[in-house]
């Protein structure tokens, strides 16, 4: 069984959001793009847009799905789906997280990430390069 979760690369003047997962979590203290499970029968849209909403108060718009990556870990497989994201408001409120940075495209890699964002970040990387080019 493959649990599908969606994840928000959350742009804003430049920099995109990036949380912390806590201590009690699975996949504890690492970095990620928040989101979460998809609920049956939900899209992955209206998945992102909810977890975006609970996990941080913001408000979002997903505006490009990018390259899900399938991750095995010790208790289950995950496919995480990116979708590049447009801020529309809110101030943020932590419910689960440790912490969050707004980050500079150019000090993502410094991030200790969860095994399945690293090719996300090498595809977010690559597409500012383009659009840059
Ligand atoms: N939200 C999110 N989860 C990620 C990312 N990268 C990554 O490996 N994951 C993993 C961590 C978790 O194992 C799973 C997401 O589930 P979740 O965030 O809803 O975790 P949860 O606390 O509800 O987990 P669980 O106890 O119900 O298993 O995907 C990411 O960028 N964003």
């Amino acid at each position: 069984m493959i649990t599908k979760v969606t994840c928000a690369l959350i742009e804003q003047y430049g920099r995109v959001l990036v949380t912390q997962r806590s201590e009690t979590m699975p996949q504890a203290m690492l970095w990620e793009f928040p989101g979460g499970k998809v609920e049956d029968g939900e899209t992955e849209i209206a998945c992102l847009i909810r977890e975006i909403q609970e996990e941080l108060n913001l408000r979002i718009t997903p505006v490009q799905r990018l390259t899900p990556v399938v991750q095995k870990y010790d208790d289950k497989t995950i496919e995480l789906i990116p979708f590049l994201c447009q801020y529309n408001g809110g101030t943020i409120k932590l419910t689960e997280h440790r912490s969050y940075h707004w980050v500079m495209p150019q000090d993502l890699t410094n991030y200790d990430w969860c095994p399945a964002d690293i090719p996300i970040v090498q595809e977010f990387l690559e597409l500012i390069n383009e659009q840059r080019t």
